[in-house]
């Protein structure tokens, strides 16, 4: 089978860099492109720079050209650009795994419907132990689903930019549709001042920013007498990198559909 071509949209970001790795490291794939945004000081350098590495490919921002090469395209930037994009891979038939997160509602149904004509893994974290975490916690979910307090507590760098992770958001998800609840009714962002005792309906969140911390997120479940967390702490973003090759090899099998990394590890019912 011939390796597969995979470009990289934000190319120079944190994970953009990771990626150009985990594709080089691959035996199956080929990097093909490389985009940044148009006024990127990154443009016409080789995608490979800051590792060290020649790729052959030279960060670009010309999207459709880099398409017109590639098999699929990883895109970790944000939002916005993450759905222009979308639009011209659905377009061109150009598959996707999106690793990006902050979309509001819009957004994610945008890429429900580009699912129709492309094939998307879509997940707000591509580690293999947080899609793990996943599975664990609506296990703990149905177990503890009376008389626990729940609250979901993460930790990222300073260069972080949406709140609460995607990853910690997701994590809420799990919990609420085991417990039958609906996480937009009950969620709770932070708290401040006269906040009056808690509602055991809840589901908490707490962020933290500091440092260059890659990625920890805790679900923690109190009740009387005892306490329950569930801890998963990234210390590498290649884990995250890793994890999005993998969803793209394993979506060679697939023309169209929106997947996500419980569907990559096979971790959907079991
Ligand atoms: N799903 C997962 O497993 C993970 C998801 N993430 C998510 O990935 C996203 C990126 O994170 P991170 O790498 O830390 O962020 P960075 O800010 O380091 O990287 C984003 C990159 O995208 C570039 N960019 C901005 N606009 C465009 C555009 N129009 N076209 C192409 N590139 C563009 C940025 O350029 P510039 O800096 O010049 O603006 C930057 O190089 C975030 O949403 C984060 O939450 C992160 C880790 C794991
Ligand atoms: O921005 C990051 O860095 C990360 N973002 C993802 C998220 O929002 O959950 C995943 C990971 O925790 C790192």
């Amino acid at each position: 089978m011939s390796q597969l071509k995979i470009a990289i949209a934000g190319a120079n970001g944190r994970m953009g860099r990771v990626l150009i790795e985990a594709v080089a490291q691959h035996p199956d794939t080929v990097l093909s492109g490389a985009i940044e945004h148009a006024g990127s000081d990154a443009l016409g350098l080789d995608a490979g720079f800051a590792l060290g590495l020649k790729t052959g490919i030279a960060i670009s921002s010309d999207v459709d050209a880099v398409l017109a090469a590639s098999d699929i395209l990883i895109d970790f930037t944000r939002p916005e650009p993450t759905l222009r994009h979308l639009q011209k891979c659905a377009a061109a038939g150009v598959k996707m795994i999106i690793g990006t997160t902050g979309f509001d509602e819009a957004g994610k149904a945008a890429i429900q419907a580009a699912s129709k004509q492309t094939a998307i893994v879509f997940a707000a974290n591509f580690s293999v132990g947080v899609n793990l975490t996943f599975h664990i916690l609506d296990t703990v979910a149905r177990v503890l689903n009376e008389g626990y307090d729940i609250e979901i507590i993460e930790a990222h760098h300073r260069h972080k930019v949406d709140a609460p992770s995607g990853t910690a958001l997701r994590m809420g998800e799990v919990i609420a549709d085991a417990l039958g609840r609906d996480l937009k009714q009950c969620a709770v962002y932070g708290r401040e001042g006269h906040t009056g005792a808690r509602d055991p309906q809840t589901i908490g969140f707490a962020t933290v920013r500091a440092g260059d911390i890659v990625g920890d997120h805790t679900a923690l479940f109190a009740t009387d007498g005892e306490r329950v967390e569930i801890t998963h702490k990234a210390s590498s973003r290649m884990t995250f990198a890793a994890g999005a090759v993998r969803a793209a090899v394993w979506l060679r099998g697939h023309d169209q559909g929106l997947f996500d990394m419980q569907d990559v590890l096979g971790l959907k019912n079991r």
